[in-house]
């Protein structure tokens, strides 16, 4: 039985935590708030997140960094995208050199275009023991163990093999690469092809405006994987295409629905978190992927034109009517 700290109680983390559970381990889960953490242990459900789930007993939740991390065999990482760098740096006194550690949160750091491996590489160093999590895994499902698959990369075989190991069962397959630069940027831009399928969806367009905007979006996500060093045909695996499919059509996604609901109704990103109390990471990638787009001179319309309508109050007619007046060119 292995000990697992599990860092941020939100739903990826509290289906997380279950999931190392039922595989035979100890789950340790940090929770911000001690009332949550109590209220996991006493009641084994957690109040905010997942509500309906039953948590095995082997979850136990503290409010303490230092008492889920002490002793731990490894660490999970599951907190929004932009509070990694302030996470890592007050997990940094309690994390051994060799403690293997997954970054399962998908984004962009703002500011820097910094991947969560380079955030945490800079905070706690040794990214041989890092590994990043990705692939079409909505909570509610994989609480509930509906048959799910997913990837763990790292520079490093053995790095990838011990998260394969504590997280794979028959009900949730754990695949291994070597190539977290291309699963970290696939998980980060699926959050945005979602927005911008959800937001065509709410215009009023159909299905087929739906497939080409995922299958573009994918071309978009392969042109900057590239750049970054990363393998295309990552794109085509579960971390890439696998979770772009689930984000764009699951009726689970927000990133979806922030899309569907809130901007092409015109209501903004802070209706949708004052209502939900939940994070859309892809309303911060298309802002904070910027960096990488400027510095790598990419041409990212469907990108461009979703952080257009979030953050530069541009309506999505205009955007559509610029995408749409492009000049024509060859697919590939
Ligand atoms: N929900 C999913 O199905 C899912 C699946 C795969 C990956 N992810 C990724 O996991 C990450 C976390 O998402 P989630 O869905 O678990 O979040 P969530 O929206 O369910 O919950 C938000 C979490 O952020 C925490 N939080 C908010 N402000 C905080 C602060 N200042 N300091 C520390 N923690 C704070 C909350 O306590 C809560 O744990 C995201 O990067 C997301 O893309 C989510
Ligand atoms: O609910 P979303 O849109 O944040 O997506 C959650 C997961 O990333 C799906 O794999």
């Amino acid at each position: 039985m292995a000990i697992v700290s599990v860092i941020g109680a939100g739903s990826w983390g509290t289906a997380l935590a279950q999931t190392i559970a039922a595989n035979g381990h100890e789950a340790r889960l940090w929770a911000r708030k001690p009332e949550v953490a109590h209220h996991i242990n006493s009641h084994h459900a957690n109040p905010r997140y997942l509500t309906d789930a039953r948590l095995s007993e082997n979850v136990r939740a503290t409010a303490s960094l230092k008492d889920c991390l002490e002793g731990a065999d490894a660490a999970l990482i599951v907190t929004p995208s932009q509070l990694l760098r302030t996470m890592a740096g007050q997990m940094r006194p309690f994390c051994p050199p060799q403690l293997p550690i997954a970054v399962c949160s998908k984004g962009i750091e703002e500011g820097t275009g910094a991947l969560p491996l380079q955030v945490l590489t800079e905070t706690l160093g040794a990214l041989e023991r890092l590994a990043a999590i990705s692939g079409p895994n909505h909570a509610e499902e994989v609480v509930n163990g509906v048959p799910s698959a997913t990837v763990a990369a790292s520079c490093v075989a053995s790095t990838a093999r011990t998260f394969q190991d504590l997280l794979a069962n028959p009900r949730f397959r754990v695949y291994d690469s070597r190539d977290p630069v291309g699963v970290e940027i696939c998980a980060a831009y699926k959050n945005i092809i979602a927005i911008a399928v959800g937001l065509s969806y709410g215009l009023g367009f159909g299905d087929n405006t739906a497939a080409t905007i995922i299958t573009r979006g994918l071309a978009e996500m392969s042109r900057l994987v590239t750049v970054a060093g990363g393998d295309a045909l990552t794109c085509m695996g579960l971390a890439g295409a696998g979770d772009a499919v689930v984000t764009c059509m699951s009726r689970h996604s927000r990133n979806r629905r922030f899309g569907q609901d809130y901007l092409a109704c015109g209501r903004s990103l802070e209706d949708f978190s004052a209502d939900t109390h939940m994070v859309v990471e892809g309303a911060q990638a298309c802002k904070n992927v910027e960096v990488l787009e400027r510095f790598f001179g990419l041409e990212l319309p469907l990108c461009d034109g979703v952080r257009a309508i979030t953050w530069e109050g541009v309506s999505p007619k205009d955007v559509v009517r610029e995408l749409v007046d492009r000049p024509l060119k060859s697919e590939f």
